[in-house]
C-alpha cells in the first residue's frame, strides 16, 4: 500500500497528515509574491502590464492543478451499487483522459488511464473511475505512485475479484525540456488480485484496452 500524499486542503485547512511540514498555509500574497519571483528568475518584469496580473492568475490555476490534495478518494467510491442482476464480469473504462505534474519538474505529463476490474460486492458509477484517476492526477507524483494510488483506492474501497490499472502517458519534462524526445510515452501497470495471478487475465485486459473503440 502506498503511503497517502501528505497534502494540505485547498480550502485552507491543513490536514493533518500535513502537520509534519507545515503549520499554516501560506496566503494568497504570499503565493503571489513567489510568482513574481520567479518571473524574476526567468528574466522578465513582473511589474509589466502583461504580466501584472499573472502572479494571481497563476496562483488560481494552481489551485486547478492540485485540487487532488483537498479531495478525499473514499468519499467518491463509497456508493456501491449491488443490484446488478448478479454481474461478475470485467468491468473497463478505458481512454480516461487526464493532465498531471510531475513532482520532479513540476511540468505535466499527459495522457490515459484504463481502469479494469472484477465486481465482487458491486459496482460503482463509471464516472466515480474517472474521479479517481483525477483526485490523484491533480497531486504531485510519479506516473508510476499515480497507477499503484489508483489500484490501491479501487481494491480498499470495493474489494473487488480483481483490479487491473494502466497508464500511457508523455511526459513535458522529456518532450519540451532535458533530454527532449517527443513523443515518447510511458506505459505503467499494477495488476491486483486475480490480474496479479493469472497472466491470461493480463491479456485480457490489454486486448480490451487496445481494441477498436465505438
Ligand atoms: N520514474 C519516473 N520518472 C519520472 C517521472 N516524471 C519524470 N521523471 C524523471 O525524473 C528524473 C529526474 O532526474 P534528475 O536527474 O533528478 O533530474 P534532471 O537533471 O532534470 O533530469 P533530466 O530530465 O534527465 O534532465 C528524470 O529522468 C525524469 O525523466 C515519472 O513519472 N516516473
Ligand atoms: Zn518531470
Amino acid at each position: 500500500m502506498i503511503p497517502v500524499v501528505k497534502s494540505l486542503s485547498v480550502e485552507g485547512a491543513v490536514s493533518s497528515s500535513a502537520d509534519k511540514f507545515l503549520t499554516r498555509r501560506p496566503s494568497q500574497e504570499e503565493a503571489e509574491a513567489a510568482v513574481r519571483t520567479l518571473i524574476l528568475w526567468a528574466g522578465d518584469n513582473p511589474a509589466r502590464e502583461g504580466l501584472a496580473e499573472t502572479p494571481r492568475r497563476v496562483a488560481k490555476a494552481y489551485k486547478e492543478f492540485y485540487k487532488g490534495y483537498g479531495e478525499d478518494p473514499h468519499h467518491i467510491l463509497d456508493r456501491v451499487f449491488e443490484e446488478v442482476e448478479g454481474y461478475g464480469d470485467m468491468v473497463l473504462v478505458r481512454d480516461i483522459p487526464f493532465y498531471s505534474h510531475c513532482e520532479h519538474h513540476m511540468v505535466p505529463f499527459v495522457g490515459k488511464a484504463h481502469i479494469g476490474y472484477y465486481p465482487a460486492k458491486g459496482v460503482v458509477g463509471l464516472s466515480k473511475l474517472a474521479r479517481i484517476v483525477d483526485v490523484y492526477a491533480r497531486r504531485l507524483q510519479t506516473q508510476e505512485t499515480m497507477t499503484a494510488q489508483i489500484a490501491d483506492m479501487i481494491e480498499e474501497a470495493l474489494e473487488p475479484r480483481g483490479v487491473a490499472v494502466l497508464i500511457e502517458a508523455e511526459h513535458m519534462c522529456m518532450s519540451m525540456r532535458g533530454v527532449q524526445k517527443q513523443g515518447s510515452s510511458t506505459m505503467t501497470t499494477q495488476y491486483r488480485g486475480l490480474f496479479r495471478d493469472d497472466p491470461a487475465e493480463q491479456v485480457r485486459f490489454f486486448t480490451m484496452v487496445k481494441s477498436p473503440g465505438l
